[in-house]
Order: C-alpha cells, then sequence, then structure tokens
C-alpha cells in the first residue's frame, strides 16, 4: 500500500510503548498518512517530527470519536490502539464506541504489540494492492 492511513492511539500507561513501536516501523510510517489522539500524537511528534500525523483532540476530549468517525467514513486502512486494560477510564463508553465501529466495518484494528506487528507485517502493508 501505497501510503496507507493509520490511526495511532495510546492510552497513559503505554503511550512510551506506542512511540517505542512508532520506531519499529518508522519506515514505513514515513510514507503513511498517520492520525492520532491529541497527547498520543503529541508524544509521537515529539520524538519523530518530522512524520506526516495530524493529531486530533485528546481521548478524553473527543479524539476517540472523531477517529470513529473517520472509520465510519473508510478514511482509514488500520487501527493501532494500544488500550490499557488495568485503569478505569472516564471516557470508556468512546473507547468502547471506537472500537465496536472498528468491528462494523472489517477495519484491521490492533489492541496490543503483538497484533499491531502482525497486522503491519501483513500483505496489506508489506505487498501492494492491486486495483483495477
Ligand atoms: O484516551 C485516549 C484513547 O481513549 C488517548 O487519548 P490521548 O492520546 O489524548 O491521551
Amino acid at each position: 500500500m501505497q501510503n496507507p492511513r493509520i490511526a495511532l492511539v495510546a492510552h497513559d500507561a503505554k503511550k512510551e510503548a506506542m512511540v517505542a513501536w512508532v520506531e519499529e516501523y518508522r519506515d514505513l510510517f514515513h510514507r503513511a498518512k498517520l492520525f492520532s489522539t491529541g497527547t498520543t500524537g503529541g508524544r509521537i511528534l515529539e520524538r519523530f517530527p518530522d512524520l506526516d500525523l495530524t493529531r486530533l483532540k485528546s481521548g478524553p476530549l473527543g479524539g476517540d470519536q472523531q477517529i470513529g468517525a473517520m472509520v465510519a467514513e473508510g478514511k482509514l486502512d488500520a487501527m493501532i490502539f494500544f488500550v490499557d486494560p488495568l485503569s478505569p477510564m472516564p471516557h470508556d463508553v468512546d473507547v468502547k464506541a471506537l472500537t465496536r465501529l472498528a468491528i462494523v466495518y472489517d477495519l484491521p484494528m490492533a489492541c496490543n504489540i503483538g497484533t499491531a506487528r502482525a497486522i503491519m507485517e501483513s500483505p496489506l502493508f508489506t505487498t501492494e494492492r492491486v486495483t483495477s
């Protein structure tokens, strides 16, 4: 895929892991269009300022819902969302809604590093899609 459109989101306890994971795939991400919730995007851009990354609102302030709208409009090719399974979230309903939309629209979505690696190394990103 030439310019994959990828959403990157991480809860606070997972933000370091997200930045480290972006480092692993930085070559691919340099030709991707990235979209992140506010704080996650800020952390990624601090480390990789040259990425094409659009920061949306912070998750608890509507960022998850903005990404959900992109899913519903077919504007994403994959979503990587490192969820913190051990902390209660004030915006848990938004997280659930976002996950639900990824299922509804059959969007490849990873909630942990293992699945995120599997997606990035899948034919979706490693081979050119033939379009007619
Ligand atoms: O809370 C989030 C996802 O639910 C992430 O939002 P931030 O990237 O703004 O911290």
